[in-house]
C-alpha cells in the first residue's frame, strides 16, 4: 500500500537520511526504531508528505506523496510527536476544527466526531478542556483527531512518550485495533517492549540508513542469539576472556556486563560464569534491547 524508494533528505550539507527503502501494507505495523538523531522523524516526515525528500519517492497505492500530496494525506493520519492540540478549545471543539479541515460538515462532523471518541474511549468528555486533560487522555484526543478521516495509514511518532504504564497499555490496545481494523500503522518510538509486543515488522535505523530489518523474532535471533547473561562483581578482564573463548558477544551493561550464551551447551558457559562468583547473574531471554545495544552500542 505505502512504498518509499531511496530515500533522502540533506539539511544545510548534511545528509540525514539516506536511500531509505520500505513498504507498509494494510492491517500491518511498522516499527522505526533507532537512537535520538537517527532520522526516524525525518523519515516519518517524508512518508506523510510534510518533508521533501532531496531524492527519491513515497507512494501511497498509485498516489505520489509529493505531487498528489493532497488528495494521498487524506488517507492518511499522523500523530506527531507534539500534542500540538488548541489549548483555548475544548476536546469537542478540538475535534470538530479538524473535521472541517477534513472537509466533513454538519450532521456527518458531529457523527464521526462521535465515532473516533467512542473509538478511544472519551465520550463523555466533550466539554473537558485540553489543558486539564492526563498525558495519556492527550495521547488519545490526539490519535482520536487522526482518525477522522478514516485513514489508510496512521503514523504513530513515539506516541506513548511520557505516559505511565496504564496509559501506555490502553494506547497499546487502541494501535492493536487499528490494525485488527485493517490499517496500516508506522509507529517510532524508544520503548522497545512497546515495539515487540506491537510491530509485525521492524526497521533499525541509525544515522540516517537501514542497518537491519526483519521480525522483531527474526532480529533477536539473528542478532543477538536466544539467551544473555546479565552479570555484575567480576572484572572486564575475566568476561572477556570467557566470552572470547567462547566466541561470543559482550559489553558494559548497566554496572555489569551483558554477554551472549552460545546457543550449543549453554549450561556449560554459564557454569564458567558462576565459578567467577559474581555479585549477580540472571540469565535470561534475549530481547529487543540487547538487539539494539549489540547494532548501535548505544541505549534507546
Ligand atoms: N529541519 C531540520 N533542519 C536541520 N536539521 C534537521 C532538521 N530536522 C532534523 N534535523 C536533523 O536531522 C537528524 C535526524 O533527526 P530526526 O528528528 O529525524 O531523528 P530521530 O531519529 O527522529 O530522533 P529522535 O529519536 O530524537 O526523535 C538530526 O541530526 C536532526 O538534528
Amino acid at each position: 500500500m505505502l512504498v518509499a524508494h531511496d530515500l533522502h533528505k540533506t539539511y544545510t550539507n548534511v545528509e540525514v537520511v539516506r536511500g531509505v527503502e520500505l513498504t507498509l501494507d494494510t492491517g500491518e505495523v511498522l516499527g522505526l526504531l533507532g537512537p535520538n538523531g537517527a532520522g526516524k522523524s525525518t523519515t516519518m516526515g517524508m512518508l506523510y508528505g510534510m518533508v521533501v525528500p532531496t531524492q527519491g519517492f513515497v507512494r501511497l497505492d498509485h498516489l505520489d506523496i509529493h505531487t498528489q500530496g493532497s488528495l494521498a494525506r487524506r488517507q492518511m493520519g499522523v500523530v506527531t510527536q507534539d500534542d500540538n492540540l488548541d489549548p483555548d478549545l475544548n476536546v469537542y471543539e478540538n475535534l470538530i476544527c479538524f473535521a472541517r479541515h477534513c472537509r466533513l460538515i454538519g450532521r456527518e462532523a458531529n457523527h464521526r466526531v462521535a465515532e473516533v471518541m467512542e473509538q478511544v474511549s472519551l465520550l463523555g468528555r466533550e466539554k473537558a478542556n485540553v489543558e486539564e486533560l492526563s498525558g495519556g487522555l492527550k495521547r488519545r484526543l490526539v490519535l482520536a483527531r487522526a482518525l477522522l478521516n478514516n485513514p489508510k495509514i496512521v503514523f504513530l511518532d513515539e506516541p506513548t512518550t511520557g505516559l505511565d504504564p496504564d496509559a501506555r497499555q490502553d494506547f497499546w490496545k487502541l494501535v492493536t485495533q487499528l490494525r485488527q481494523a485493517g490499517r496500516g500503522v508506522l509507529l517510532t518510538t524508544h520503548y522497545m517492549d512497546e515495539a515487540e509486543r506491537l510491530c509485525d515488522r521492524l526497521l533499525l535505523m541509525q544515522q540516517g540508513q537501514i542497518v537491519d530489518r526483519g521480525t522483531p523474532a527474526q532480529l533477536i535471533e539473528r542478532v543477538v542469539g536466544q539467551e544473555v547473561l546479565e552479570v555484575e562483581g567480576i572484572p572486564a578482564e575475566r568476561i572477556e576472556a570467557l566470552a572470547e573463548r567462547a566466541g561470543m558477544w559482550w559489553r558494559p551493561f548497566s554496572t555489569g556486563f551483558l554477554v551472549v550464551l552460545p546457543s550449543t551447551d549453554p549450561q556449560s558457559f554459564f557454569h564458567r560464569v558462576e565459578d567467577e562468583q559474581p555479585s549477580r547473574l540472571l540469565r535470561r531471554k534475549a530481547n529487543l534491547e540487547d538487539v539494539f545495544l549489540r547494532l548501535t552500542g548505544d541505549r534507546l
